[in-house]
């Protein structure tokens, strides 16, 4: 049975192994000797480089994958004083290579965001593109980052905003402590205020008994980047816009303030303005993020891009997945140039990736990126199919098409969502309501 994956806080059951600065192996944990099937004695001393195969480059990441006794594995590296703690998170007969390559993507990049608390991964060096309009932001962006103003990052989803939020804080005085990242339109609305603010011991049924601080409470004295902030609820927005003028907090269930030194990065894709207007963002909170507005342009915008950064995801997944693919066919790059990218980088990352997976020698092609009729969700038998009430029939048409979008999207929701035309945030709520992974 595939197991699902929880990116928010991946469980640490292969086992790990310890590794000192020369490289080698100086203890293995019970659990790995066990999942692996080893003798611990028979691998102590060993290099870490003859136990964890694979091409990915180890001196730049946190999380490999490689191969390890024979089984594909997702590996995290930490440092614990001088030595470097390799744990086995993922291993691949429990999930498929394509699953394991979007995790992997994902660890790496905007669903990072969903730990809890971490320090930022990007620079503006890793920001790709040299449009006029790119760089205009770039610089912007930089001079920025070192006040300690709340900066509002406006543009449409996938262009780069969680980017942007992370180089910032990464140049700012902050840089070494927390950047703490709360997707809003991710968080159920009953569950966002103990999230975010935190909660003491007894707050509610169910809490922990000794209370927990919010993700505002853990970037202290860093950055808390609060993205889709238009999907905040409306009571949170409240709660929020005092945090940001008293810079305090109080936890559910408390009744003291605790001081807090933060600074907010915020995103949106939707206009904050009309939502003001329509009442249902408020206007106060509205002026206190609207101090700087960095609009991130869309790829369409900046089509000079498109190539330099198809290439740079080439680069990536060649890294990533052993491939040696060099060029893009003409025909390819026409289409390239020409599509309207409405789920913007994100989108072409993902076309990349998919492309890759299948490419054959050092060409991408316009086939790779097709998908087979074989893998579009199955029809559905009309005529011996039961006549359904018509809630019935609506709702596993809504089932159906938003498996397809999932599917077509890789599991990347925001993706899928922007193939249906829906909100990303609508599109949780009814993978919520149809109990959907
Ligand atoms: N200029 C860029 N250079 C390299 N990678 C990029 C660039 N812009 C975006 N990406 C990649 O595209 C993906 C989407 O970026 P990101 O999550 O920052 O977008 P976003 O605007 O925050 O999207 P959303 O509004 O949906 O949250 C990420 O994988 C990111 O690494």
């Amino acid at each position: 049975m595939k197991k699902t994956l929880n990116l928010i806080d991946p469980i640490d059951e292969w086992g790990s192994m310890k590794v000192d600065t020369n490289g080698r192996l100086i203890d293995i944990s019970a659990e790995f000797c066990e999942n692996f099937s080893i003798n611990k004695q028979d691998w102590i001393g060993t290099s870490i480089n003859d136990i964890i195969q694979g091409t990915f480059n180890r001196k730049r990441t946190k999380v490999l994958f490689g191969v390890i006794f024979g089984y594909s594995c997702l590996v995290k590296v930490s440092k614990v004083n001088e030595h470097q703690l390799y744990r086995v998170i993922v291993r691949q007969d429990d999930i498929d290579h394509v699953e394991m390559i979007s995790f992997m993507n994902s660890m790496d990049s905007s669903k990072m965001k969903k730990k809890s608390s971490f320090q930022s991964r990007y620079s503006f060096e890793e920001i790709m593109g040299e449009s006029p309009a790119i760089e205009r932001i770039k610089e912007l962006s930089a001079r920025i980052a070192i006040s300690n103003s709340t900066v509002l990052l406006t543009g449409e989803s996938g262009t780069g905003k969680e980017l942007f939020a992370q180089a910032i804080h990464g140049l700012s005085s902050r840089k070494n402590n927390p950047f703490v990242a709360v997707n809003c339109a991710a968080i159920p609305d009953e569950l966002f205020e103990s999230e975010v603010f935190g909660y003491e011991a007894g707050a509610f049924s169910g809490a922990k008994k000794e209370g927990k601080p919010g993700k505002i409470e853990l970037a202290h004295h860093g950055t808390l980047f609060l993205d889709e902030i238009s999907e905040l609820p409306y009571q949170a927005q409240g709660k929020l816009l005092r945090v940001l003028q008293e810079r305090e907090v109080e936890r559910l269930g408390g009744t003291a303030n605790k001081n807090v030194d933060i600074r907010i990065i915020a995103a949106t894709n939707r206009d904050l303005k009309t939502l003001v207007q329509e009442g249902k963002f408020r206007q106060d909170l509205f002026y206190r993020l609207y101090i700087f507005e960095l609009k991130i342009p869309s790829l369409r915008q900046r089509k000079e891009d498109i190539l330099p950064l198809a290439y740079y995801f080439i680069n990536y997944f060649n890294e990533m997945l052993g491939r040696q693919v060099k060029f893009i066919d003409v025909k390819l790059q026409e289409w390239l140039l020409n599509y309207e990218w409405p789920g913007n980088v994100r989108e072409l990352k993902a076309y990349i990736e998919r492309g890759m997976n299948i490419v054959e020698g050092d060409t991408i092609m316009m086939e790779a990126l097709y998908f087979s009729p074989s893998e579009s969700a199955p029809q559905r038998e009309r005529e011996s199919a039961p006549l359904l009430s018509l809630e019935e029939a609506v709702a596993n048409a809504e089932i159906d098409a938003i498996q397809r979008a999932l599917q077509e999207a890789k599991g990347d929701r925001t993706v899928a969502a922007q193939k249906l035309h829906i909100h990303v945030a609508s599109l949780y709520r009814k993978l919520s309501k149809y109990n959907l992974k």
